[in-house]
């Protein structure tokens, strides 16, 4: 299921918050954008915790919510960063707690705990209390309790926060096998989780849209301008002062710094990725 949404409009007192924003959120989409960018604002908008003024959002097509708070939490399922619920309860006895609170019928519960609780790769940690949970395991079975109502749309909010980076890895690896049966949106500000897990980009700032469209198409915003200059430790100050710099590696005996250039002679020209792609937008967005 797709959802899209179409000259959205929020605004908290004076202050508008979105504006005008259409996005269509399809495949593995990531919906990036600097602090404050209103990010965490449409998310909630679109699992329909938050109410707007003005636009419409739709399903596969379908109007589900026009200038209006609506619930759907039938279709899309929102995940917010941390997921502690009662502390004493076993992961298990959580799951069951809200399956039966979803009506679900007590002969049915297992089944659908067991399956959910393999699809988040956490059944042999099931008799675990909450509280002994690590940031990773506990998001998991955030996970593992929306997919008890089966929704077809996922949305996570800056997922992989806080986590180290052995459970990023894992958790970026389960969004991405989640990704291959449902629709999943994930806003972040990091390029990278983005980079590895996302077929489609959307990137807002002061809640407006500055871009949309697919990775390679957001790589290609810096073709041509990206160049790799080999310094050696004691010529990094200089570098510094006189190039835009982006990024620099530590190789030992020397220093690659990439740099954004029209034209530089002291580097080799190397393909753009994702990070350089978003750069050169919002470089571009803050000399118009
Ligand atoms: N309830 C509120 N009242 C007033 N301002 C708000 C409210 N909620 C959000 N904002 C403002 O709206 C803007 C967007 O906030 P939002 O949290 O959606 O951005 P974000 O992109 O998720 O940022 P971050 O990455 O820092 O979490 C910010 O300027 C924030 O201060």
């Amino acid at each position: 299921m797709n959802i899209a949404v179409k000259g959205l409009t929020k605004f908290i007192r004076k202050q508008y918050i979105l504006t005008d924003v259409q996005l269509s959120f399809t495949g593995v989409y990531g919906l990036l954008g600097p602090n404050g960018a209103g990010k965490t604002t449409l998310m909630k908008v679109l699992a329909g915790l938050e109410d707007f003024q003005d636009g419409n959002v739709y399903a596969d097509d379908d109007l589900i919510s026009r200038s209006s708070y609506v619930k759907r939490t039938d279709v899309i399922g929102y995940m917010s960063q941390d997921f502690m619920v009662y502390p004493e309860l076993t992961i298990y006895e959580v799951l069951e707690h809200i399956a039966h609170l979803q009506g679900e019928k007590p002969i049915n519960i297992p089944t659908i705990i067991n399956k959910v609780v393999e699809d988040v790769n956490l059944s042999v940690y099931t008799h675990k209390k909450m509280k002994a949970l690590s940031g990773g395991m506990r998001r998991r079975v955030g996970i593992a309790q929306l997919l008890l109502r089966n929704p077809s749309v996922l949305l996570f909010d800056e997922p992989t926060a806080g986590l180290d980076i052995e459970e990023r890895i894992r958790f970026r690896n389960l969004l991405k096998k989640l990704g291959q049966t449902h629709t999943v949106i994930i806003s972040s500000h990091l390029v990278e989780d983005i980079e590895f897990l996302c077929t489609h980009i959307g990137i807002i700032r002061e809640g407006h849209v500055l871009f949309e469209g697919t990775p390679s198409e957001l790589k290609s915003l810096a073709k041509d301008i990206i160049y790799e200059i080999s310094v050696k430790p004691e010529e990094l100050d200089q570098v510094i002062y006189s190039e835009d710099v982006i990024q620099m590696d530590d190789e030992d005996t020397h220093i690659n710094v990439r740099v954004f250039s029209e034209n530089s002679d002291k580097g080799s020209r190397v393909k753009p990725r994702l990070m350089d792609g978003y750069l050169a937008l919002l470089k571009e967005v803050r000399h118009e």
